[in-house]
């Protein structure tokens, strides 16, 4: 049974619509992220299933239940935010302790018992009696997930929870986060403009651009057979060249902005205008005296310790490549650029 269900979910403010009809089912259980740029709609959404923002149309369920016009507290649903919005003046456990005290969910004993296993779960049990201010920003974070997952929600909803932490403390809380789901196995909706963060937590992507959906997939999927030119740029590190894709025996070709020949892999019913896609680790470079598909001049050479990243002119066309440090190539060197021609996709725009 689906945990969360948006059938055609639009939001307008005013004049302006920024949620443009989303229809998504989210399955019990699930990790999914809302992933896009910053202004696509990702922590409007979020509030709209929270109850926080009201849907201009359409329906929200959330388990069985149309909870479209349903006020928060109504929904079973536990929300954290990039501010941990704890209370200063109570202690850890106090805080942990509120959801269970405003809605009597258990008896007074059983309540602390509820609030010492949340906190255990975030490893935060020996700090119970410490105030907010007494603690890091990485673990006020981790009591307002325990203060978010004690209620034990049908659905866990986090809105960028770990944008304030610094970069190494956000990777161990993204770590600390699957453990979490894992242990608990709550239906988590995450917001992030992250597009790493997303990828390696969530079971599924959501990709939203301008108030609508882009791409719904596995990170995988997300990541290696990107849809549009945008799911691509904004999936990670691509090379996208512009083409005109034509026949080429039973394959196709692309004839590249600068005149170069590529051979592709896909199918006639591509041909036309088109964007060339692979990624800047896929690509091979060799001398230009040894046979390759194109043939471009190295403009940057930056190294990053295990590899070396280039930029590399195409007939005014840039690529970037990621390739090993056994053989470098110079600044000004003309090389040669071959990609595996399953690693190369066709985009329409
Ligand atoms: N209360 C509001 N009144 C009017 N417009 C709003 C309101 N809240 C959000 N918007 C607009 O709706 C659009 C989507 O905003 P939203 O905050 O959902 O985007 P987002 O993807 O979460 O962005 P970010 O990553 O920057 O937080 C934006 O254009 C924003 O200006």
């Amino acid at each position: 049974m689906a945990a969360v269900a948006l059938n055609n979910v639009t939001k307008a403010f005013g004049d302006v619509e920024v949620i443009k009809g989303i229809t998504v089912t989210i399955e019990k259980g699930e990790f999914v992220s809302l992933l896009g740029p910053s202004g696509c709609g990702k922590t409007t959404l979020l509030r709209m299933v929270a109850g926080l923002e009201s849907t201009t149309s359409g329906s929200i369920f959330i388990g069985e239940r149309d909870s479209t016009g349903l006020p928060p507290e109504q929904r079973d649903i536990a929300m954290v935010f990039q501010s941990y919005a704890l209370f200063p003046h109570l202690t850890v456990l106090e805080n942990v302790l509120f959801p269970l005290r405003m809605r009597k969910l258990s008896a007074r004993d059983k309540q602390v018992e509820r609030a010492r296993a949340a906190l255990e779960l975030v490893q935060l049990l020996h700090l119970a009696d410490r105030r907010p201010r007494e603690l890091s920003g990485g673990q006020q974070q981790r009591v307002a997930i325990a203060r978010a997952v004690v209620s034990e929600p049908q659905v866990l909803l986090l809105d960028e929870p770990l944008s304030n932490l610094d970069a190494r403390l956000r990777e161990n809380m993204q770590e600390e986060l699957i453990q979490l789901h894992r242990k608990t196995g709550l239906t988590t909706i995450f917001v992030t403009h992250d597009q790493e963060e997303a990828l390696s937590l969530s079971d599924r992507v959501i990709l939203l651009n301008g108030g609508q959906i882009e791409q719904v997939g596995s990170p995988s999927e997300l990541y290696s057979k990107p849809g549009t030119r945008f799911a691509a740029s904004f999936m990670g590190s691509t090379n996208l060249l512009d083409a005109e894709i034509v026949p080429h025996g039973d394959a196709t070709a692309a004839n590249l902005a600068g005149g170069q020949i590529l051979q592709l892999a896909d199918g006639p019913a591509s041909c036309g205008p088109g964007t060339v896609m692979f990624r800047q680790e896929d690509i091979q470079m060799c001398p230009s005296s040894a046979t390759s598909q194109l043939k471009g001049v190295v403009v940057t050479r930056i190294f990053l310790g295990a590899r070396v990243r280039y930029v590399i002119d195409l007939d005014g066309q840039a690529i970037r490549c990621l390739a090993p440090t056994d053989k470098l190539f110079e600044v000004g060197e003309t090389v040669g650029i071959s990609v595996p021609v399953e690693r190369m996709r066709v985009l329409r725009d």
